[in-house]
């Protein structure tokens, strides 16, 4: 099989990967699905061969990379020389792949072939007797063009709450962004708002008592942040609107965050009785000083997008009558430039940081885990659902 593979790539694969356009794909993300068997593995090995339109370098290597990772596991051969330009790329897309658990390189690889040929996956489901019907998430859109995968929060009569659900639609988005044949990775929101942060009703609505949500969310948030820490390819942010709680301190983790002049920034924590997450207890300090981090995260001080950029907190900010053109037609530029090298650089500058952002989110969550069981907090969150209180 690995022989039939390796002809394959290399008949496809005559030259260093250039940038290529990959299709419009939209991916709506719900339950995970049912984990591939070695017989869809194999079947999506041989449906691979009969594909009729070439896919284009990128995805080829990717369907190297993963092939050889779910059947040899880690890449464990030495480098090609600078001058064996071919196998130096294929095992360049083998080694990025770290030691992502085989059983996993078999699933992505079995849905990398699915969304080359929409009739497969309804073919693979059915062969392996699972006749699982995939919930789709209407909250969160996945969508994949010109090199970048947009991960958009789709929840616009709620200001882009995140629910429980969204949580875990996003870990899943994260993963399959991870080992696509994208670039770059970007969120944004729908509608006015970017997010307005942790969906309230969350834990007054999980059955079961506040104990047992508290854990469990504690478990979730911790799980969701590791996802940010550890993704591997450059991480943008498209604030369309306002930013508040969770979605502002994710930003810490973000390569770069552009905003429009309309976005705000607010994470009334203390408002709340509730405490910082995803890591801004130490990237915000880092980011903009340990001053201004306390008047965003103990006092909930709001920042407009100005404020928030002359903090180091944004990038750039457009205004927002040009935003979405000027944003989107650079971020295809940057999805142009060679992945690898975007992602080993990106490698670099997080390496350092990792153990402790790690360390960081652990503590953090537990901290949470207790806050959101606290009088203060309870208060805080049904007076804002009796109307009492808005930010
Ligand atoms: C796994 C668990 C991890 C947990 C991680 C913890 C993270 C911490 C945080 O994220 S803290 C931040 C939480 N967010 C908030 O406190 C925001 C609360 N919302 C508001 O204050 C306001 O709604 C607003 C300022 C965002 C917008 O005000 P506006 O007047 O413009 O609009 P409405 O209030 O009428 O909102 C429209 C409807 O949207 C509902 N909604 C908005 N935000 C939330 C939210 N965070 N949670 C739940 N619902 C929200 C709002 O209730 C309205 O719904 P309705 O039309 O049905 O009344």
């Amino acid at each position: 099989m690995a022989a039939v593979t390796w002809r394959v790539v290399r008949r496809w694969c005559p030259s260093l990967p250039q940038v290529f356009r990959f299709p419009v794909a939209q991916v709506h993300l719900g339950r995970p699905k049912m984990r591939a068997s070695q017989q869809d593995f194999e079947n999506a090995v041989n449906q691979v061969k009969l594909l009729k339109k070439d896919p284009g370098n990128q995805v080829k290597l990717q369907l190297y990379a993963l092939y050889k990772q779910a059947t040899d596991g880690p890449c464990n051969v030495s480098k090609p020389g600078v001058f064996d330009l071919v196998n130096k790329a294929k095992w360049e897309a083998w080694n990025a792949l770290g030691s992502l658990p085989k059983e996993t390189a078999r699933q992505n690889y079995v849905d990398l072939v699915s969304s080359l040929s929409p009739s497969s996956e309804a073919s693979n489901q059915g062969k392996s007797g699972a006749d699982v019907k995939v919930q789709e998430s209407k909250d969160i859109v996945v969508t994949s063009e010109d090199g970048i995968t947009k991960i958009m929060f789709n929840r616009p009569p709620k200001k882009n709450a995140i629910t429980f659900q969204m949580y875990q639609d996003i870990i899943l988005a994260l993963k399959n962004a991870s080992t696509d044949n994208s670039a770059i990775t970007v969120f944004t929101g729908a509608g006015d708002y970017y997010c307005s942060g942790n969906d309230l009703t969350n834990f007054t609505s999980a059955s079961g008592g506040m104990e047992k949500a508290a854990e469990g969310g504690a478990v979730l948030l911790r799980e969701f942040v590791n996802s940010f820490i550890d993704f591997p390819k450059p991480l943008v942010a498209v604030v369309n609107g306002p930013a508040v709680g969770i979605s502002v301190t994710l930003l810490g983790l973000f390569d770069a965050v552009y905003a429009s002049d309309k976005a705000t920034f607010h994470t009334p924590f203390s408002h709340l009785g509730q405490s910082p997450e995803a890591c801004s207890s130490y990237t915000f300090p880092k980011i903009m000083g340990s001053a201004k981090a306390t008047e965003m995260l103990l006092f909930g001080k709001k920042l407009t997008a100005r404020e928030a950029c002359a903090q180091g907190l944004v990038t750039e900010v457009f205004p927002d009558s040009t935003f979405k053109k000027e944003i989107w037609t650079r971020l295809k530029a940057y999805a142009k430039l060679p992945p690898n090298s975007m992602r080993i650089s990106k490698q670099l500058i997080r390496k350092n940081e990792k153990e402790k952002l790690h360390a960081v989110n652990a503590e953090e969550c537990s901290t949470l885990k207790e806050r959101w069981l606290s009088e203060e907090c309870i208060n805080a969150i049904m007076s804002f659902l009796s109307r009492k209180s808005k930010l």
